[in-house]
């Protein structure tokens, strides 16, 4: 692991210093997209606010953004896809959606999302069944706290299990069904305020990543679902789970696309 991380770091020493280069430069054009990037936007309040920022920071946090950022999407995506494939009704209903709403074939565009409530409740019913970070990010209690008739005592390490409050029963009908139905209609999400749903945590530390890695799901699944079909390699797909910080397909998810 430290020695992909020092691989990474190194990475990103050399894009850092390959952009000091292109700012230089007298063509270079400040409403680029690389200059509005996290490392443009970086860049400019450095030199605009004649701020200080360590260049080990900075690559620090590109680590941070994408060991945070990059298991969790892919594997939330897989686990939609995976379900997706063993629900043939939601799978017809997510393309019907799209087709009708942008067409048949066409790129979806981050505009398109609010008009396609389907795919959000796909996406909401993975979330809900498959949190990418099963135990949220452990807390410390800073005092005795009494929850529920239970001490937590100063000091103790809290995990929260949003994997199991996700399943419970008590919440939701059929837990272990996939059922993006459930979520039509519902003002229901995934924001940090409906506690029966928190793969994103919640509170001030809530994944600051939430807002792009909603954009990146749902154009991601609905581009997949409406530029191909889908079939399975093995018909009789395993959905076991392999636990860890995140939570992964114990077997990856094997299909192939067909064109449409
Ligand atoms: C489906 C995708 C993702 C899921 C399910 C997810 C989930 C989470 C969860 C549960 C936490 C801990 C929150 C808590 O304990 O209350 C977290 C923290 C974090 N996430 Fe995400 N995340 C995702 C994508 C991303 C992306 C795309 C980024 C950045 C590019 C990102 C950056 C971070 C960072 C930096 C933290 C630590 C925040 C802190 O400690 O204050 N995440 N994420």
């Amino acid at each position: 692991m430290t020695f992909y991380f020092g691989k990474m770091l190194e990475v990103f020493d050399g894009l850092i210093d390959q952009r000091l280069k292109q700012r230089q430069q007298h063509d270079y054009n400040s409403t680029s997209i690389e200059s509005k990037d996290v490392l443009g936007t970086l860049l400019d309040i450095i030199q605009d606010k004649s701020v200080e920022i360590d260049r080990n920071y900075m690559k620090h946090l590109f680590l941070d953004l994408f060991v945070a950022g990059t298991d969790t999407t892919s594997s939330t995506l897989e686990w939609a896809m995976a379900e997706l494939l063993r629900s043939p009704d939601a799978l017809s209903k997510a393309r019907l959606e799209l087709e009708q709403t942008i067409g048949k074939g066409k790129t979806i565009e981050e505009s398109d999302i609010t008009r396609l409530p389907y795919l959000q409740a796909v996406v909401k019913e993975t979330l809900r069944l498959h949190p990418a970070v099963p135990l949220l990010l452990p807390r410390k209690a800073l005092a005795d706290v009494e929850i529920a008739g239970f001490i937590v005592p100063k000091g103790a390490q809290v995990f929260v299990n949003a994997w199991a409050i996700g399943r419970d029963e008590l919440t939701w009908e059929n837990p272990l069904s996939f059922m993006p139905e459930r979520f039509l209609g519902s003002n229901l999400d995934f924001k940090g305020r409906n506690f029966e749903l928190i793969p994103f945590g919640s509170g001030r530390r809530i994944c600051p990543g939430l807002p792009l890695a909603i954009r990146m799901l749902h154009l991601m699944l609905g581009s997949l679902i409406n530029s191909f079909d889908w079939k399975l390699e093995d018909e009789n797909m395993d959905m076991e789970e392999k636990f860890g910080i995140t939570l992964q397909k114990a077997q990856p998810l094997r299909v192939i696309p067909v064109a449409i």
